[in-house]
């Protein structure tokens, strides 16, 4: 079967992206919307914080009613009221008295600074409230004081579509009065490994079987990265079987992921069961990952995007890293070409590239001989990027990118590298003292 002409990375991503498109957005209440995309920018309902409070435990006052106090001269101000934290509102401060009041209080009318216990004669904790304080030390106008909205006012921006919502950002949009959210949902994921000589993880082999350590990999990648994967399941090479498969995983997933069966070999089961006008297989100049499929599988719900990625190892690893985070970015509603954003890095050792392929090379990250320099990668095989060396992708911190041009490449040389995820071997980054 003549192949299909080699096609840049590029290209092949360009064709990759017009097959998925985002779905509309949902509302989510926020302990659901963990990872997911924001679909609107978010303006303050509420100011944050929603009053002017104490920062303290301590004493409102008027700053002035306590300009001259000391240790020695001590200012002392009748305590005429309490003011806890809670759904009481704000007192009202008579000159020349105090309120006693709590961190997150409001600040009673008339006050302007806040006297923290510790500079009064009063002592810290639960104590019954005095008739009278001691105030030891003078404060400013504003001391110990939140003022309402000083942290986020009403109607401002707080982020914008496209934000991928952490603990961070939900804390935000709570604090400026959301309870829920329009969001992207979760992407759905299909993964299917194939092909005769796969046995389960940990089950004994048989001559020529060997562990499917793919399907494992592909659905921890997926879930790294935030999508859900309703259906994991490996076929031998059997087409019809394939495409039964095939057929439930479209109709349960937003995207479907095969690995393996797709090269030039007499039995590339992926490639019997979906070649067609709807499915094309073509060569990507990358290394790994020569070999790629795309198109589309009927379901009930529309056509459904399926890439096909090659069955050797670290050439799937990079195929999910390279082609299909960035359909996963767009089924999320995120920005595709953020997926293989990269760090500059710089060449510990020389090592070689297949001339006209943009190789993805694993690579450790050495800190820099001097600070602030780029990290220093190095291949973690002496066998460099080869696609079967599965039992040490786990030691890479980033894939060095290698453009297609380059065949070897020296000591020292200036490239780009695609981070991977934060729980890849640590970063041996020199932390530095924190100022003081
Ligand atoms: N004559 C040619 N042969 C090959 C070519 C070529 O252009 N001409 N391309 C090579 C390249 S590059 C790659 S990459 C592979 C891709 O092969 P397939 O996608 O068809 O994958 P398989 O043949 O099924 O398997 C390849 C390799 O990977 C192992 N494998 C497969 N699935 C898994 C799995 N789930 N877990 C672990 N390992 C897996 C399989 O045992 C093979 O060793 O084709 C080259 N050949
Ligand atoms: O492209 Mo294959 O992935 O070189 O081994």
């Amino acid at each position: 079967m003549p192949e299909s002409p080699t096609r840049t990375v590029d290209e092949h991503l360009a064709e990759i992206l017009e097959l998925v498109s985002p779905p509309p957005a949902a509302t989510l209440p926020l302990a659901a919307c963990l990872g997911l995309t924001l679909r609107a920018d978010l303006t303050a309902r509420l100011p944050a914080p929603p009053f002017t409070n104490s920062s303290m435990d301590g004493f409102a006052v008027r700053a002035a009613d306590v300009a001259g106090a000391s240790a020695g001269r001590p200012v002392e101000l009748p305590v005429a009221d309490d003011q806890p934290a809670g759904p009481r509102g704000a007192s009202v401060l008579a000159p020349g008295t105090a309120i006693r009041i709590m961190t997150g209080a409001p600040l009673p009318e008339g006050a302007d600074a806040v006297v923290p216990v510790e500079l009064t004669d009063q002592p810290r904790g639960s104590v019954p409230l005095p008739p009278a304080v001691r105030v030891l030390e003078p404060v400013v106008v504003g001391a110990s004081v939140r003022h309402r909205g000083e942290g986020v006012a009403v109607g401002a921006p707080v982020m914008p579509a496209g934000t991928r919502l952490g603990a961070a950002a939900l804390a935000a949009a709570a604090a400026v009065g959301y309870g829920e959210l329009p969001v992207a949902r979760r992407p759905r994921l299909a993964v299917v490994s194939t092909g005769d000589e796969l046995a389960a993880p940990g089950e004994a082999l048989g001559g020529g079987t060997i562990p499917d350590s793919n399907l494992t990999m592909l659905v921890a990648l997926a879930t790294e990265w935030g999508a859900d994967v309703p259906v994991a399941e490996r076929v031998g090479d059997d087409p019809g079987t394939l495409r039964a498969v095939l057929a439930r995983a479209a109709e349960a997933a937003d995207l479907v992921v095969t690995c393996g069966g797709i090269s030039a070999g007499a039995y590339e089961v992926v490639r019997q069961a979906l070649e067609s006008p709807r499915v094309r297989f073509v060569q990507v100049a990358m290394q790994p990952g020569k070999p790629q499929g795309l198109g589309t599988l009927a379901a009930s719900h529309g056509d459904v995007p399926v890439l096909a990625l090659p069955g050797n190892p670290v050439s799937s690893f990079v195929g999910f890293r390279v082609l299909v985070r960035p359909a996963l970015a767009v089924l999320a509603g995120r920005d595709p070409h953020a997926e293989t954003a990269t760090v500059p890095v710089r060449a510990a050792e020389a090592w070689r590239s297949p001339a006209g392929r943009r190789q993805y090379a694993p690579v450790r990250l050495e800190p820099p001989e001097r600070p602030g320099e780029p990290f220093l990668a190095r291949p973690t095989h002496r066998l460099g990027s080869a696609s079967h060396l599965v039992g040490s992708l786990h030691l890479a911190h980033a894939l060095a990118v290698v453009p297609a041009e380059v065949t070897q490449v020296e000591a020292g040389q200036a490239m780009a590298a695609i981070p991977l995820p934060p729980w890849s071997p640590e970063l041996p980054v020199q932390v530095a003292p924190h100022p003081r």
